[in-house]
């Protein structure tokens, strides 16, 4: 499972949580302009927007995961498994652009400055499945991007391509999105506030607890839960606008669908957790991260690096708990 959100207070923040039984080694990865660009069916690209963000890089590639680039756009992949069906590239049709799914972040990082901008390269694209190698086969994902004004979500399902209004800037798993958007219905009571008693008149309810009007948000560990509670806590955040209190503020929102060793079996012995968790202030380029065993949040800034440079630079996630003895 895994979790992505958008939160804004005076800057643009964005990120996700990477849940998974294992890691595939990934690495905080800058792509500066000048690093060359070799699509699988859409030639080279030698010069583009500077990315940051989360990748597994494979032989000098980097397979994103998530990432934002300087133009302040962010997107991350999630899994869909059982409902992503990706095109068969058309060499054929001129005004279709196939691009392969491993590289559809880079792809629209790469060139697009806004979501609108995203829209019309959506119109064009043929998202095809042909896999990065055999090792790594194509990887069975929905997307969420957004920038600081809208977020959409991308799906790429046997009826075809599918671009839908992300109104709630949440991201999980299955089902489907418009699916996600209409179970939230259920939860359209939920509060912040104390309940007011409309149970029956005459009825006297001692309201005994504080956070009764959340009776109902869902506790468990499934994508459709995460969806409610995640979308429940970014709607009803309250931060200052500082970059600490909204960074921190955000490590809490996708605290509320973190995932502990232990609590979900995908495989006799086998458990899910919260590998890392990111989040980047889509304005000035920082990308923050916690791991499943480091709770300190480390940050590489994208402005430290030459962005006019050609290499990609790459910076291992720092590991083990950082503890802050007091005496
Ligand atoms: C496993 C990751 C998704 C985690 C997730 O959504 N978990 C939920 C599990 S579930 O729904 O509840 O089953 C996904 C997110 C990004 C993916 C990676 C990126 O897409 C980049 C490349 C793409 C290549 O095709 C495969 C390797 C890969 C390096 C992918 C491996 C893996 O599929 C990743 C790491």
């Amino acid at each position: 499972m895994c979790t992505a959100a958008t939160y804004k207070t005076k800057d643009f923040y964005m990120g996700r949580t990477l849940d998974y039984e294992f890691a595939y080694g990934e690495e905080v990865t800058v792509m500066p302009r000048n690093y060359p660009l070799h699509f699988r069916y859409m030639g080279d690209m030698s010069e583009h927007f500077a990315i940051i963000g989360m990748a597994h890089v494979a032989d000098n590639y980097p397979l994103y995961y998530d990432a934002v680039n300087e133009k302040g756009l962010g997107m991350a992949g999630l899994n869909f498994v059982g409902n992503a069906v990706y095109a068969e590239p058309d060499t054929e049709a001129d005004e279709k652009e196939n691009v392969s799914q491993y590289e559809f972040i880079p792809w629209v990082l790469s060139q697009c400055s806004s979501v609108k901008e995203v829209r019309s390269l959506l119109m064009r694209i043929n998202l095809v499945g042909t896999p990065y190698s055999e090792m790594f086969p194509a990887a069975q994902l929905h997307w969420i991007i957004a920038d600081e004004n809208e977020a959409i979500t991308v799906e790429s399902v046997k009826d075809g391509l599918k671009v839908y209004d992300n109104p709630v800037g949440v991201l999980t798993n299955n089902p489907p999105f418009d699916i996600q958007m209409l179970i939230l219905a259920d939860y359209a009571g939920l509060s912040p506030k104390q309940p007011v008693n409309t149970f029956a008149s005459g009825v006297d309810l001692n309201m005994y607890s504080r956070g009764m009007g959340t009776i109902g948000l869902p506790g468990d560990l499934s994508s459709r839960s995460r969806f409610a509670r995640v979308a429940y806590t970014k709607m009803n955040s309250r931060s200052g606008d500082s970059e600490n209190e909204s960074v921190s503020q955000f490590f809490h929102i996708l605290g509320s669908v973190e995932q502990q060793r232990g609590c979900c079996e995908v495989a006799d012995g086998k458990y899910e957790i919260t590998i890392y968790t990111s989040c980047w202030n889509a304005a000035k380029g920082i990308y923050y991260y916690t791991t499943y065993e480091n709770s300190q949040i480390s940050a590489v800034d994208m402005n430290r690096e030459d962005l006019e440079s050609s290499g990609l630079k790459r910076y291992p996630l720092v590991n083990g708990q950082h503890i802050n003895y007091q005496n």
